[in-house]
């Protein structure tokens, strides 16, 4: 069943004089309720900007976003939201983080349980009362992530989150984020510049052209789960991904 649907979405901003600049154009996608998309192409060609837009942080001069049919205009806790640099609460605990959302929502009778059911999913386990300085950058990414998904979010938007991370902790961030998408079942959509994250990870791949971003192709992954990086298959896989991201 479609979930999301981008139709014929243009956005133009302007420079720094003033000057209309064409961001992205003529996009049209749409994803069915539990998929995983990745969103991969060269830096400044619109990603982060089309995620706003899905978000309802944003909102398209042109076409339209919905989401289970309803136009989206602003954002809304049914569309979680995770940023390259978590975001956490620096005056809050980890577990504090995570719960906040479900707090101000449900006042002290949020579900306790689910907060605890992901600080153990996510291996944050013996570091509920840390502050997000006291813990690595992997681990604050996954408490990030908690904090959205203990909103059982519809729509779950990855801003490059695991961009800042060295190769050891992308992979183990990747993992979780994986075991959270098979668990729940959330349609996610990610922002990536990591070609074999973007195949280890999703469903379809959409892949864009310089500025002004258009989507030059959808690739469907066919590879099963679960996926091994190293197998030839992934690695064709990475080699035609490659070259259609070859613009030059
Ligand atoms: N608020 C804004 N006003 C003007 N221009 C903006 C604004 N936000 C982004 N831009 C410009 O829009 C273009 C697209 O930005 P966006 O962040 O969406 O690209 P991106 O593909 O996510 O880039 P990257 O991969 O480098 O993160 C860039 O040239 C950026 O400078």
């Amino acid at each position: 069943m479609v979930q999301l649907a981008i139709r014929n979405v243009s956005r133009t901003l302007q420079d720094n004089n003033g000057q209309p600049l064409e961001i992205l154009k003529d996009i049209n996608f749409q994803a069915s309720s539990g998929e995983f998309i990745s969103i991969i192409g060269p830096s400044g060609c619109g990603k982060t900007t089309l995620l706003r837009l899905i978000s309802g942080l944003d909102t398209p001069e042109k076409g339209d976003v919905t989401v289970d049919g309803n136009k989206v205009t602003a954002p809304n806790v049914s569309r979680g939201y995770v940023f390259q640099h978590g975001s956490l609460f620096p005056w809050e605990t980890i577990e504090e983080n995570i719960s906040s959302g479900l707090k101000a929502l449900n006042g002290r009778n949020y579900d306790k349980e689910l907060v605890q059911h992901y600080i153990e999913l996510m291996g944050l386990k013996g570091f509920e009362s840390s502050y997000p300085h006291q813990v690595s950058g992997g681990m604050a990414q996954r408490a990030a992530l908690a904090r959205s998904i203990v909103m059982k979010p519809k729509l779950l938007l990855l801003d490059e989150p695991m961009g800042a991370l060295d190769a050891f902790t992308r992979a183990d961030v990747q993992e979780v984020i994986h075991q959270v998408w098979q668990q729940t079942k959330t349609t996610m959509v990610l922002v990536t510049h990591d070609i074999d994250e973007a195949i280890y990870l999703s469903t379809r791949i959409i892949i864009m052209t310089p500025r002004p971003g258009e989507i030059k192709e959808i690739v469907t992954n066919p590879l099963d789960f679960p996926r091994n990086r190293t197998s030839t298959e992934f690695m064709d896989l990475r080699k035609i991904i490659q070259d259609k991201l070859n613009f030059y």
